[in-house]
């Protein structure tokens, strides 16, 4: 047998001999097809292959459940390269793939070997007649159960359909079956027996322990620079520095994106290109970074956990994990990605307390959740607990002092949930590494023989961990470290337990302190950290949860919560009564309030992220993925990102991402009104600063002022000089006529007038109404805060806005050297179809202050006088193509247009109605109709835009003539 199976294993998959003698154990088990088979095995071991190479051989069909359609991919694409019939069949598949596919299936002897299917499809009815003739003709060979941790729900990643195995395996009683995992401890492991109804099954249980694999720790909140230390770690890892000897690639892994696409960058920056994977990519973007990183051509990919299953490359020489992973065994699997091909290889763990924090909150938040769903607690609720706990279960201090441990374990006594032993701490640790995931997996103690840090260097992992302990001690001035679950014996005067899974358990014992009330226990979604204390007499968490949400309002993300959290239990734990709680915690909010700025534009990311990245796992982790650190949060202050970064500073969006709110807005679910107004005034800021900062390059450097200033530096500095009113850039040039001007200024107001009155209503205009037209759009000054803005001059960009001015300098020539037309001239489309109310308003007596030219004519501005003047008399207007007219638009929206990308909603809608326009109307139009449209319409769009001083005021924006001005507030 041993002979037949080795020649087999050659011809199929090229491989001269097993992996292991473990491997060949399970293959010739399998392959005798009488008994079930239990295989738990380490990540990257060869599992697949102890049901590959016996599905090739029999003479049916395997059928292998896989948890995820990219882990099948990947699998299907691996044996078809090697002649292997196999495929999958699940919703992303083209329907003529699935009509062949279920041909073959149908036929009397189907070519297909392996079947590879989620979990869900197995179960849904579309796929139950395939199956049941599968199974009434004796075609189906095995039943392989891969990632079969995902049944159990005492697994780190147990997916609900997995459950439904069970149903299958008894529709299939003569199949034998194969359950495959790398994590799964003793109760997993029972779980999956029982889940999976598998009968006296054959278990080959191999120890967790990978001795090429070197796991260590870093406090990252201690180093001065964690990016270059991150750095230094790719660079021994990869052996940079051994030049031509240089291997490998490695894994970053974050949780959020916006933590991937910033340590790419600065990885990048100092000189190792990475690049970030990430859901909020696009599908082909994705791929093509994994290709990158598969063929060696980027070294590093930074990921959330969405990378990574079912990545099988040899040559990873490092994992480092930037944020904690959510449970020991997800570290465990992930970090696993190192050293598939058996060579030494590094697993690093950039170590937080406050990831610590956030992942405990978000762990029992999304527990509490699901108890809430289902109405009552479960004994499995635990496990996600305890398998954070595992790595993170105590403080340094309590490590570091056998007393505080002694301590920490009686707390975790008293508990309800039995808590892990603090010394099996994966990061936190009082002994080796590897013997924590051993223990936790239920092996016995490894041989770590100094592949990991404790090992290595106990002395120095104390020494930092006692540095860590000392350093927290100092921010932390009062509080004591925290025990499992949040238990401070001290702190809350001995006996009160946080908030846990034990704070219903004990409300005997207060701490003698004045009257009390009632004590209500807090529910299982009470997000406050100590809710069972009642050291502040009369506080109790009825009134202080108010406080939270006073707090942590408007919700923003899971971050923003759970940075009130912390907030609130500072103010907590330094008063001494409820009034003086009440009071520290309004003054909190009252300062929040002062220095917080508008929402941020990309608030609401996070929640898509949490969504988006619902596809990689478990819904925990997706919670994760998405959670923005508090840290982000706590600074309250607009990123300031590099050029070229993804998600940097950059105010304009693409239409397609400005559909998208819109497209909310219409449904009535999410109004796009804030982010409008903070796009606006962000590209209002932009503008300004770029213009400013180029003004003042131009002034501090000699030698690109006078003579040396090219044509274009010289029109950016005027430009500069005259940021403030942005609209200048479509008024007439000084050196028009001035009857010319006063026309066009008369027409301009005239097409403005029922849309808006801002032209004249501000009050600094009518003191001095010679000096200026009633077109100049009013100029704020501006603000202290406004100055202050954070913006990167990209240069190639200032090089293009003066590109631009250049251009439009040339157009407003063309336009302004245009003699004007008597106003009856037909109304120009643009303002018909910019807004139906107009025409209401127009009749409508216009509002007092609105001035008017002296000669009190009311004209209307009409392009088409214009267009007629630069076309021979008599000759009928160049037809432009809508890519013209668009061009034309686009090139008038500078600056609110810039690569590719609109700077606000409205200025897109407008846009897109007036290309929508030109469409429908359906005849020729000439080129400088559309300009003067265009020129007027943008005129328009940023005078109400600059008239918008309030959330309220952008929303009329929809009806622009609608829209208050400074004079109707008044
Ligand atoms: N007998 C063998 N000889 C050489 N290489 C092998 C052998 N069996 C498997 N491999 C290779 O080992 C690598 C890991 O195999 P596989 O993906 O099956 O691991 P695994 O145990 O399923 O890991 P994980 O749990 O992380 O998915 C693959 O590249 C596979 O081709």
């Amino acid at each position: 047998m041993t002979t037949s199976l080795k020649a087999a294993l050659k011809t199929h998959f090229g491989f001269e001999n097993f992996r292991s003698k473990l491997q060949e154990d399970v293959v010739k088990a399998v392959v005798r097809r009488d008994r079930d088979v239990f295989v738990c095995m380490p990540t990257g071991a060869g599992k697949s292959l102890c049901y590959q190479l016996p599905a090739v051989l029999a003479e049916g069909i395997t059928l292998v459940i896989s948890p995820l359609i990219a882990l099948i991919q990947d699998q299907v694409d691996h044996l078809k390269s090697l002649n292997i019939p196999a495929c999958s069949i699940n919703s992303k598949l083209p329907a003529g793939e699935r009509r062949l596919i279920l041909a073959d299936l149908g036929s009397s002897s189907p070519k297909l070997k392996l079947l590879y299917i989620t979990p869900e499809m197995v179960a849904s009815p579309s796929f139950q007649p395939c199956l049941t003739d599968l199974c009434t003709r004796g075609l189906l060979s095995y039943l392989a159960v891969d990632e079969a941790h995902c049944v159990s729900q005492w697994g780190h990643d147990f997916r609900p359909d997995y459950l439904k195995l069970g149903g299958l395996r008894t529709r299939l009683p003569g199949v034998p079956c194969l359950a495959l995992t790398a994590t799964a401890p003793k109760k997993v492991q029972e779980d999956i027996s029982e889940s999976l109804k598998l009968s006296s099954p054959l278990s080959f249980v191999t120890p967790v322990f990978r001795s090429n694999l070197h796991y260590d720790v870093i406090f990252r909140e201690m180093l001065p620079n964690p990016y270059v230390h991150l750095y230094a770690f790719v660079r021994k890892s990869l052996a940079l520095d051994a030049g031509s000897n240089a291997q490998g690639c490695g894994i970053v892994y974050c949780r959020t994106r916006e933590g991937c696409e910033t340590v790419a960058y600065q990885l990048t920056k100092l000189g190792v290109l990475a690049k970030a994977y990430h859901a909020g990519l696009k599908a082909g973007d994705r791929t093509e970074v994994q290709h990158e990183w598969m063929q060696g051509k980027v070294l590093v990919i930074v990921a959330t956990i969405s990378f990574g299953m079912g990545v099988d490359k040899a040559n990873v020489r490092f994992v480092a994990h930037w944020n904690l992973a959510k449970s020991l065994a997800s570290y465990y699997q992930e970090s696993g990605r190192a050293g598939r091909d058996g060579l030494p290889s590094s697993c690093r763990t950039y170590y937080s307390p406050k990831d610590k924090e956030q992942l405990n909150f978000l762990i029992r938040q999304e527990i509490g959740r699901r108890q809430e769903k289902r109405g009552s607690a479960k004994e499995t609720d635990k496990a996600g607990i305890t398998d954070f706990e595992a790595m993170v279960s105590d403080s340094p201090r309590n490590v570091a002092s056998p007393e505080n441990l002694a301590a920490a374990a009686a707390a975790a006594g008293a508990a309800s949930l039995s808590c892990p032993d603090t010394s099996l701490s994966l990061h936190l640790p009082t002994s080796c590494r590897h013997a924590t995931i051993s223990k936790f997996f239920g092996d016995k103690t490894p041989n770590c023989a100094g592949a990991c840090d404790y090992c290595r260097n106990p002395k120095g992992v104390r020494a930092q961990l006692e540095k860590a302990a000392a350093l927290s001690t100092k921010t932390e001035a009062q509080s004591r470290p925290s025990g499992p679950f949040g238990f401070q014996p001290d702190l809350y005067e001995g006996g009160k337990k946080g908030y846990g899974f034990e704070r219903h358990g004990d409300s005997s014992d207060a701490a003698g302190e004045g009257p009390r009330e009632d004590f209500v226990p807090p529910d299982v979604d009470c997000p406050l950290r100590e809710a069972s204390s009642q050291r502040i007499p009369r506080l109790t968490v009825k009134k202080s949860r108010p406080t939270l949400s006073s707090m942590s309002s408007p919700p923003l993300s899971c971050g923003t919560l759970s940075l009130a959290v912390d907030l609130e239990h500072e103010v907590f734990k330094s008063s001494k009564s409820s009034n003086l709680y009440k009071a520290a915690v309004l003054k909190k909010v009252s300062e929040m309030k002062k220095t917080a700025p508008a929402p941020a534009r990309g608030n609401g990311d996070d929640e898509t992220e949490v969504k988006e990245e619902a596809t990689a796992s478990s819904s925990c982790s997706d919670e994760l993925q998405g959670f923005t650190s508090a840290s982000e949060i706590y600074s309250m202050k607009r990123k300031r990102v590099g050029a070229g970064q993804r998600g940097s500073s950059n105010p304009f969006v693409t239409a397609k991402e400005l559909l998208k709110p819109s497209m909310l807005d219409s449904k009535g679910t999410e109004s796009g009104s804030e982010s409008n107004t903070d796009a606006s005034s962000a590209v209002t800021s932009s503008i300004r600063a770029r213009a400013n900062a180029a003004a003042a390059a131009s002034l501090s450097s000699p030698t690109k002022t006078g003579k040396a200033m090219s044509k274009k530096q010289q029109k950016l500095a005027e430009a500069a000089k005259s940021s403030r009113n942005i609209s200048q850039y479509f008024v007439k040039k000084p050196t028009v006529e001035k009857s010319q001007e006063e026309e066009m200024e008369v027409d301009e107001e005239g097409l403005d007038a029922p849309l808006s009155h801002t032209t004249t209503a501000d009050p600094r205009e009518d003191s001095k109404p010679q000096e200026h037209s009633p077109e100049v759009i009013p100029v704020e000054s501006e603000t202290e805060e406004e100055s202050k803005t954070d913006v990167i001059i990209i240069p190639d960009e200032v090089e293009e806005e003066a590109l631009e001015l250049e251009q439009l300098q040339e157009t407003d020539k063309e336009s302004t050297a245009e003699p004007n037309k008597p106003a009856e001239e037909a109304k120009p489309p643009l303002i018909s179809e910019v807004s139906d109310d107009v025409k209401a308003n127009r009749e409508s007596p216009p509002p007092a202050k609105r001035s008017r030219p002296a000669d009190g004519r009311r004209v209307t501005f009409n392009p088409n006088v214009q267009e007629r003047a630069l076309l021979p008399v008599n000759e009928p207007p160049k037809p432009v193509t809508l890519k013209e007219a668009a061009d034309i638009v686009v090139r008038y929206l500078d600056p609110f247009y810039t690569q590719g990308k609109f700077a606000n909603k409205e200025l897109f809608k407008s846009f897109a109605r007036y290309l929508s326009h030109l469409l429908a109307e359906g005849r020729s139009r000439g080129k400088g109709q559309v300009k003067a449209e265009a020129k007027a319409l943008i005129k328009k769009l940023f005078s109400s835009v600059k008239r918008c001083e309030s959330e309220e005021d952008w929303k009329h924006l929809k009806r622009p003539h609608s829209c208050k001005t400074t004079e109707n507030k008044e």
